[in-house]
């Protein structure tokens, strides 16, 4: 099987065209791929297929082999794939994906894709949209007990579900609650758990834990939540930057819309030797 590996700020997947459906996306292959020591390694895969409604359609999966909606570092780097293998000669592409339709702008510099700009869509503060189960219709600063420990956060859907918390300073670890929370009942399809640190009203600074990944170096739809949450917190205006352990995104909130801009790289390509495929 061949593949792509990219990286959009950090958050690194393989990448495939599997627009004739020779791979069934099977979890257990997709672990072991991802595993960064066994496999290719990566925070996952994600596959480009055909689409009856828009330009492509975006498949993605976390290291675990769970199905995502949507992923924000991905479909910048999705875009990228499909415009440097001549897929498309398109700079400005539909996507359809499970959160719904997603639209890229690319950006060239000499020619060459940098990165792009994501539409990411109208986020949703309604915990039925994550789910989440708590006694309100929305989360928002609002306290959750796990495991016994209680917890201050913003639940937040950009098609995928995230609990955004701000803290005074970043903690040094985040595994043990953001494990603990990713797998807690109070999200019955999990979440991603993001702990966020407020620079100025343009700037913050976040760490992620992904359902389905663990930390990553950087979470666009994340990042888009945290922004979301932050301006219905007024802890932050309309425009700011973004920074993660990968790199920085630019987001905007205009129009209901959150949009993302951030860079997209493609690392190395290659191959997946057959006796990997013993299930
Ligand atoms: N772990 C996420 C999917 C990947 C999201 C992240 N890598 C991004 O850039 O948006 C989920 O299961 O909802």
């Amino acid at each position: 099987m061949k593949f792509t590996k990219m990286e959009g700020i950090g958050n690194d997947y393989i990448y495939i065209d599997n627009r004739d459906h020779f791979f069934d996306y099977d979890p257990a292959f997709i672990t072991k791929i991802s595993d960064r020591h066994m496999g290719i390694g990566a925070d996952g895969l994600i596959a480009l297929e055909n689409s009856d409604k828009y330009d492509f359609k975006m498949r993605m999966f976390n290291a675990d082999g769970s199905e995502g909606q949507m992923c924000g570092n991905g479909i910048r780097c999705l875009a990228k794939f499909a415009y440097d293998n001549k897929l498309t000669d398109k700079t400005h592409l539909e996507f359809e994906t499970k959160a719904g339709k997603r639209i890229v702008d690319l950006i060239l510099e000499d020619g060459q894709v940098t990165g792009a700009t994501v539409d990411m869509g109208v986020p949703s503060s309604k915990v039925k949209d994550l789910p989440m189960v708590y006694d309100a219709e929305e989360c928002i600063n609002g306290e959750f007990v796990v495991g016994g420990k209680r917890y201050r956060g913003t639940a937040i859907s950009v098609g995928n579900p995230h609990i955004v918390m701000f803290t005074k300073h970043l903690p040094e670890d985040i595994e043990t609650d953001g494990f603990k929370i990713e797998h807690s009942g109070v999200f019955p399809e999990k979440v991603n758990v993001e702990f966020v640190e407020v620079i100025d009203r343009n700037h913050l600074k976040m760490r992620v834990w992904e359902r389905g990944s663990g930390e990553t170096l950087a979470c666009g739809t994340g990042a888009c939540a945290t922004v979301y949450a932050a301006i219905l917190e007024n802890k932050i205006d309309t425009t700011c930057d973004v920074e993660l352990l990968g790199g920085h995104l630019s987001i905007t909130y205009r129009d209901g819309h959150l949009f993302m801009t951030g860079q997209a790289r493609t690392t190395f390509i290659g191959e997946v030797m057959e006796e990997n495929y013993v299930r």
